[in-house]
């Protein structure tokens, strides 16, 4: 079997067209064979299932095929919706789950009395449209947004929905309305398919705006908006990198706060200016949401191998590979949702240890010698394909100034890896890291939390020098279960490699924590997976350190 496919696959063309000719030679003897009697009384029955009486008659014309037809779909639809619950995705697919619950209830009605079967055919007319909207999630999964084969399909795609799904919706509705008066249960087939056009008109919107109208991350528009909602608000710098403008506040959140803290004192311009800004948050969010706006994964940022730990003493695991569970179910591409998240790092540490120099040498390659101070925070994207599995990190640079903390911290939530920077030449930066850690962890979920100490600027120190502080950083890490690394920005060192760990220990946590979800889930049951190199009661009681430390038992 096994070579008749390999055979197979290095002729891909040729087989395509013996199997074409198989399927026209089968088509050829099945029209010798004798036309059954039902045919010879009736041909719409066998030749044309839909046309033209079940297209009008829609309440109670229908043909045995439209009957099977329906039987077959409605199982197909049971199947779904029972996949989508038994595989633990019930509530990222409730759209899905709504849907089928409409289609399966119309179409059982259908079935049982008999009545609207032609109308469960003509409905079955917005699968056409399936076709392409499949080939395009495909074509994402895949990162060929830029293909030209996604570029056709896109159009495809609209003229399909238009054709088959809207107009299908659009007629059955319109004869529902039409014929109410003396319909079965009109009102509840009027009622399922106002759900099902509403849900499908906001699809199409999102659609539109995801092929057609894509915003960039770094649009000017978007420099344009922060700058008027600073304006407004006369918090110009508060967030933003000295100088330099960097990214958009982040979604929705910050604009929001202003809005609730400043709306008061506003005159009535400023208002509608910090309302356009938040609004633009929420687009941003949404985009962000799809992924519609992310620019292709590079080349340089496929990890295919998982990168090893930098020392073996305080690592989260010491394996040479990625977990095998995590490697199935990427080859089986059942990642869930993995692949459309993203995770986000907040890099914190003592003021100019070097976290803004870390990120930048990582995301843009450059090394600033210069010193500026973050004000408040910054952030920066970066998509990875982990194992062929699409995955972005949100990293945000924090201010390490006293002053500016607070703006800071406002940003820690949500964090699914801590990462905590101290200067190899300054061992007051590494004493600080407790605090820093306690800070972070006041946020976030302590048993949740990834953690990693960095000692920066390697480059700067002597070896003997280094040996002494890395002996400190080792003992600390395994303290408060971090791994730990040593880098340096100016020349590279161990960067790449860094940030390459980082992303892949968030993605097989992530998978993990997926194909787990419908599991039973210990407490700390993901973390204490990730720290195998800690025996059992010891990653035990580091971790009630930690949540002691983070103040939340
Ligand atoms: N030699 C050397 N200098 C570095 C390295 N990393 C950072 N620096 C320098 O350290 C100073 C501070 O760097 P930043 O990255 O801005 O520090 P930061 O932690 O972001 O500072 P805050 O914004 O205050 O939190 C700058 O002058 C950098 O040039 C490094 O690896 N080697």
């Amino acid at each position: 079997m096994d070579a008749l496919v390999s055979v197979l696959k290095s002729h891909p063309g040729s087989t395509v067209l013996v199997f074409a000719l198989i399927f026209r030679l089968i088509h050829r003897l099945l029209q010798r064979l004798p036309v059954p009697k039902v045919v010879k009384q009736d041909d719409h029955t066998w030749n044309v299932v839909v046309w033209p009486e079940t297209l009008i008659n829609l309440h109670s014309y229908y043909t045995s095929l439209s009957y099977l037809l329906v039987c077959v779909s409605t199982g197909y639809f049971v199947q779904d919706a029972g996949d989508i619950i038994l595989t633990g995705h019930a509530r990222a697919s409730w759209e899905f789950l709504i849907h089928h619950s409409l289609v399966i209830s119309c179409f059982m009605y259908s079935l049982y009395t008999k009545l609207y079967v032609g109308g469960a055919v003509i409905a079955l007319f917005v699968e056409v449209n399936s076709v392409t909207l499949h080939l395009r999630l495909l074509l994402k999964l895949a990162n060929a947004q830029s293909s030209p084969m996604y570029q056709i399909n896109k159009y495809l795609n609209i003229f399909t929905y238009i054709t088959f799904r809207l107009s299908t919706q659009f007629y059955l509705t319109w004869y529902i309305v039409h014929n109410y008066t003396w319909l079965d249960n009109g009102s509840f087939f009027l009622a399922s398919m106002i759900a099902m056009n509403i849900m499908i008109l906001i699809y199409f919107y999102r659609l539109l705006r995801a092929d057609f109208f894509p915003r960039s991350w770094r649009s000017p528009n978007a420099k344009k908006w922060t700058d008027r909602l600073c304006a407004a608000v006369h918090l110009p710098q508060c967030l933003y990198k000295k100088n330099k403008y960097s990214s958009f506040p982040p979604a929705g959140e910050r604009a929001e706060d202003i809005w609730e803290e400043r709306k008061e004192n506003l005159s009535q311009q400023q208002r509608r200016r910090l309302q356009a800004g938040a609004l633009m948050n929420q687009r941003i969010k949404a985009d962000l949401d799809t992924m519609s706006v992310l620019p292709p994964v590079r080349k340089d940022r496929v990890i295919a191998q998982l990168p090893q730990c930098f020392r073996k003493e305080a690592a989260f695991h010491t394996k040479e590979d990625f977990n095998n569970k995590v490697k199935t179910a990427c080859q089986e591409q059942r990642t869930g949702t993995v692949g459309f998240k993203i995770s986000k790092v907040i890099v914190v540490g003592d003021l100019a240890v070097g976290k803004t120099c870390l990120i930048n040498r990582f995301c843009k390659d450059a090394f600033d010698k210069n010193y500026k101070a973050t004000i408040g925070v910054d952030f920066e994207m970066e998509r990875f394909e982990v194992l062929g599995v699409p995955f972005s990190l949100q990293l945000w640079d924090t201010a390490g100034q006293e002053r500016f903390k607070c703006i800071a911290s406002t940003y820690y939530r949500g964090a699914q890896i801590v990462i905590i920077a101290f200067d190899v030449t300054d061992i007051a930066s590494l004493d600080h890291v407790r605090q820093w850690l306690e800070d972070a962890l006041k946020e976030n979920d302590p048993t949740a939390v990834q953690l990693f100490i960095v000692g920066t600027k390697k480059d700067l120190s002597s070896p003997a020098q280094y040996s002494q502080i890395e002996q400190d950083a080792l003992k600390l890490a395994q303290e408060i279960t971090a791994e730990y690394w040593a880098v340096s920005s100016l020349t590279g060192e161990n960067v790449k490699e860094f940030f390459f760990r980082v992303a892949s220990l968030a993605f097989e946590t992530n998978v993990l924590a997926e194909l787990e979800k419908s599991g039973p889930r210990q407490i700390g049951g993901i973390h204490a997976k990730q720290c195998e190199c800690f025996n059992k009661e010891e990653t035990a009681k580091l971790l009630s350190v930690r949540r002691f430390e983070g103040g939340k038992d």
